[in-house]
């Protein structure tokens, strides 16, 4: 599934399947409790009763030596992420845990699916205050199931709950859904954890991963993230999710078909002047790999020697102001332009920047052309829809100081402000492609179509924070431009590729190893 979910579409599509008449909140919620231990089962099978991961047949009795053998303590909250936690006491109990479960908030105002679980607890066991969770429940450290808050949370926790959680440190802690210090739609935390609360263990969600599982704090607070499928597939389908995972999806055009070099386009990548030539070089090698039929580097005369020693297949130019650069465009087969890598910030600079908006090719922009964008609006107002602009966090909060604000305020109510939401108004404004780097990297286009290419989890290259390497990216997404790929499209391949390219060769990357990764990665592409 590559849809992510916020929670306001989440809400819907369960509220469209309880409509529907195939399935009742309460079972949608035994499913959810059912994954959630199913999970942990499978992920630790040395805590798995003797008849394995699968919930316990209903006409099984415990046997003596399979009671007590590992605890639990159940943090539930006051909604229906603590009514699934019920459910999870429930089946531990069953398997023969030694099961404690707290609760914060009236147990009387529980939604009613939630307090039937509740109820169904209660002939089981006790339920205590969640303030009567004191220290001495974490000696032997059991497990934890943080079930307080789900994709209900969007304000700062309750401070019990807060210190509770915070106790919790050295327990393997199980999230119900999302760890309940964390907003399931951005990722980030909703109080300040003092000394930390340490990452869960695992976090089990349901139907599709949501933004807070990508992005911001979230991959590091998760720990292991598994998606459980509760039976919602159908109602997915009739909700329409803007949001997905990136990926190569036009893979079938990467392969090169009959025709030319000039068929496979010409990219051209703007550089700076002496010494400042190895950035647009980067990007040069990365368009040519990812499959640019003709890549030209144009410098000032003066760095034509030093780049000459540089590039073989990449071609040079001098491009010694604005002007030349006109020259150079009457050339109709260079249909994909990159600025900004090593640009500089002169006068020469922003009119180049000028001169390739006013072009109307499609451009990359990125590094010192962000910075001249953010200087004058009147060059801001010449993007067009052709353009992608790639900024990392700084460059984003210059180009959009307001945004990247926002973005940046502690949530305080909900619906919370997420990377996605930032880049879509940033997409919006800007009128084109906004590619907003990190390890959680978000591309949206001015309709608010968008995707997330989360290097994270199974997918982490932290190995990509080097010098250069957003060069490189740049250089990829011009390349696919060149090749002729749409702007969102060229955006979301590319930074697919690129942690694709920094998984394939591992730690010890520098930027100039990417682009040398593409055959293989692209091979391994066609292979499946
Ligand atoms: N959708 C689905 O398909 C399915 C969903 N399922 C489960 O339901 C979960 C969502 O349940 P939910 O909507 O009841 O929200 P939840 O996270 O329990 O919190 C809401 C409660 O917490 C309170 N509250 C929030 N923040 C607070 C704070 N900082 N401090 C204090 N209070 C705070 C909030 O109070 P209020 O804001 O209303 O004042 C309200 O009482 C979901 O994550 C998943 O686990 C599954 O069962 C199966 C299918
Ligand atoms: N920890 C990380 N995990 C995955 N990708 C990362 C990480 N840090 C940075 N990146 C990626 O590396 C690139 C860095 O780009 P940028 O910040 O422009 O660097 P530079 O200017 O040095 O080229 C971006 O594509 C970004 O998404
Ligand atoms: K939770």
């Amino acid at each position: 599934m590559t849809e992510v979910l916020t929670a306001a579409q989440m809400r819907a599509i369960e509220t469209a399947a309880i409509a529907s008449g195939d399935v009742t909140g309460l079972e949608l919620m035994e499913r959810a409790g059912r994954g959630v231990v199913s999970a942990i089962f499978e992920e630790w099978p040395e805590l798995a009763p003797s008849w394995g991961p699968a919930p316990k047949p209903p006409e099984y009795f415990l046997q003596d030596d399979e009671k007590g053998k590992h605890r639990a303590v159940v943090l539930c909250g006051p909604g229906n992420n603590g009514g699934d936690g019920f459910v999870v006491a429930r089946l531990l109990f069953a398997a023969g845990w030694d099961v404690e479960v707290f609760l914060y908030g009236d147990a009387d105002k529980l939604p009613p699916d939630a307090k039937a679980n509740y109820a169904r607890w209660l002939e089981l066991g006790r339920v205590c205050a969640m303030s009567a969770c004191t220290s001495e429940r974490w000696v032997g450290q059991p497990l934890v199931i943080d079930a307080v808050f789900g994709i209900g949370a969007c304000r700062p926790l309750p401070d019990t709950v807060r210190n509770v959680l915070m106790a919790t440190v050295n327990c393997p802690r199980i999230a119900i859904d999302v760890p309940s210090m964390l907003s399931s739609d951005t990722g980030m935390m909703l109080s300040p954890m003092w000394g930390g609360v340490g990452a869960a263990r695992l976090t089990v969600t349901f139907h599709t991963r949501k933004p807070g599982h990508l992005l911001e704090a979230g991959p590091e607070n998760c720990g292991k993230l598994r998606v459980v499928d509760i039976g919602l597939g159908r109602f997915a389908v009739a909700h329409q999710a803007h949001v997905r995972l990136a990926q190569c999806h036009t893979i079938g055009a990467l392969g090169k078909g009959n025709g030319h070099k000039y068929s496979h386009g010409h990219a051209f990548i703007l550089s700076g002047g002496i010494a400042k030539g190895g950035a647009a070089r980067l990007a040069a090698r990365g368009a040519l790999r990812i499959g640019a039929g003709a890549v030209t580097v144009g410098c000032p005369e003066a760095a034509l020697v030093e780049n000459a020693t540089q590039l073989n297949a990449v071609m040079l130019t001098s491009v010694d102001d604005a002007a030349a650069f006109e020259g150079i465009l009457e050339d109709a087969r260079i249909n994909a332009l990159c600025i900004g890598p090593g640009l500089g910030l002169g006068a020469r600079e922003a009119a180049l920047v000028g001169t390739v908006l006013e072009s109307g090719r499609a451009a990359v922009l990125d590094a010192d052309a962000l910075t001249l964008l953010a200087r004058d609006a009147g060059l801001f107002a010449k993007l067009h829809k052709s353009c992608v602009l790639t900024p990392h966090a700084g460059e984003f909060a210059r180009l959009f100081p307001d945004i990247a604000d926002r973005l940046n305020a502690p949530a305080t109510k909900g619906p919370a402000y997420s990377k996605v939401d930032a880049a879509r108004e940033a997409a919006k404004r800007a009128g084109c492609v906004v590619l907003f780097k990190g390890p959680d990297t978000v591309i949206s286009d001015p309709k608010g179509r968008c995707s997330i290419n989360a290097s994270v989890y199974a997918r982490a290259a932290p190995w990509l924070a080097t010098a250069g390497s957003g060069d490189v990216l740049a250089g990829f997404i011009t390349g696919l431009l060149a090749r002729g790929f749409a702007p969102q499209q060229a955006a979301e391949s590319g930074a697919w590729l690129h942690t694709e390219c920094a998984l394939k060769f591992g730690p010890g990357l520098i930027a100039e190893d990417l682009p040398e990764q593409l055959p293989a990665v692209l091979r391994a592409l066609e292979a499946s």
